[in-house]
């Protein structure tokens, strides 16, 4: 994730290059014009008590009072509601501690991830960390591989082998991207898919891509994502989404997902023209591109609800890292148009994480025949 220079979306890189046909201000006025958009496409939520308490402001709100003048209305204008990744994520390993201990007591199973990772990128070097302390709240056993970057690719090869041979052993993950004389293909065709809790094998994609099949694993983030929305009781079936970025790991799943649950999906990307005028037709926008900042108010429709994918670092000299995290959407400006929103940081990344412990505990109990 290439570092940027501006942190905040009126100076972002990628709002020049994708220039914007209209103003912000027009797209909150715009919405004060459809109050009623939101709690009209949100559905009761399935959500647990416990979360309820973080969902919809509106839900229960009465009529509309008069509109007050527009400049005046613009600092007061309601919010849209946060969706916290972060206490779902938390709620969800609760869940999976939970279930590991049950399963532990009754099979003496306890479920092992193996982590790849080649190479010194300090940020996969971080996520790497990151995973190896979720293993360990939830107790999912890790292994861990770390390699020089210069390794060979039959290196590789050979300890995805080894993992996949070892009975302790119930999940594999190559931590990407991979050094670039590596062939990703081969690496990642090469995990058993019995084990491949990223979902990245080409015949869990496939699966996930065709009617009436059934992947054995989801890949972490869009499931993380479709998480979210199920939880936060967002309706899907018959809605139109649209996700932002075709990426193997993110985007192109993520479209597929929603497609298994009835939305009517469009996927914008770099050679799209006129992404924003698609982008506004969506009931639920999926932003996974890497560009900070780059989705505008005037985006979004309002009542929209909206989840954002990306992890962009930005220089921040007030940080005591030098930077802070920005997400694809430009949360000051988005966050006054859509019904809901995830915040990044403390979205969707602490759901990837939960999704991959969720995989490795889903992938123990299968090869266990644990229920
Ligand atoms: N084979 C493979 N599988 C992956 O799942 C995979 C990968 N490779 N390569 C890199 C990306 C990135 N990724 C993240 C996971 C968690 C956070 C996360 O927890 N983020 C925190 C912030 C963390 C921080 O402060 O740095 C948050 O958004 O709140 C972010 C990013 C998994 N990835």
């Amino acid at each position: 994730m290439a570092s940027t220079l501006f942190g905040d979306c009126s100076t972002s890189s990628a709002a020049r290059l994708l220039p914007l046909h209209r103003h912000t201000t027009i797209s909150l006025l715009f919405r004060r014009l459809l109050p009623q958009s939101l709690p009209r496409q949100l559905g009761p939520s399935r959500t647990p008590t416990s979360l309820r308490a973080l969902s919809f402001p509106y839900s229960t709100s009465s009529s509309p009072s008069p509109a007050p003048p527009a400049v005046a209305s613009l600092a007061g204008e309601a919010s849209a509601t946060v969706i916290d990744g972060k206490a779902v994520a938390k709620k969800i390993r609760d869940e999976i501690s939970a279930e590991i201990l049950g399963m532990k007591e009754a099979t003496g199973v306890v479920p092992g991830l193996a982590v790849i990772l080649v190479g010194d990128r300090a940020e996969s070097a971080t996520y790497v960390r990151n995973k190896k302390k979720a293993c360990g709240h939830v107790g999912i056993n890790s292994f861990e591989v770390h390699l020089p970057a210069n390794s060979s690719e039959e290196e590789v090869l050979k300890y995805i082998s080894e993992f996949n041979a070892d009975p302790n052993v119930h999940g594999i993950l190559v931590q990407l991207p991979l050094p670039s004389h590596m062939n990703e293909q081969n690496v990642l065709n090469a995990v058993s898919m019995e084990k491949d809790v990223d979902g990245f094998h080409p015949l869990n994609i496939g699966q996930l891509a065709m009617r009436d099949r059934e992947p054995l694993f989801v890949p972490c983030t869009p499931k993380g994502c479709m998480e979210l929305l199920h939880r936060y009781g967002v309706n899907i079936k018959g809605k139109r989404a649209v996700v932002i970025g075709r990426s193997n790991i993110v985007g192109m799943p993520a479209a597929l997902l929603l497609q298994r649950e009835d939305a009517t999906i469009s996927i914008v990307h770099s050679r799209t023209s006129s992404p924003e005028e698609i982008t506004r037709q969506a009931d639920i926008v999926i932003a996974a591109v890497g560009q900070a900042n780059m989705l505008r108010g005037n985006w979004i429709k309002p009542g929209a609800v909206v989840i954002d994918v990306g992890i962009n670092r930005v220089e921040d000299p007030t940080s005591p890292r030098g930077y802070k995290l920005v997400g694809d959407v430009c949360y000051e400006e988005v966050c006054k148009v859509a019904s809901a929103i995830t915040p990044v940081p403390g979205g969707v990344g602490p759901m990837t994480i939960a999704m991959l412990l969720s995989n490795t505990l889903a992938s123990a109990k299968r090869i266990h025949n644990f229920h």
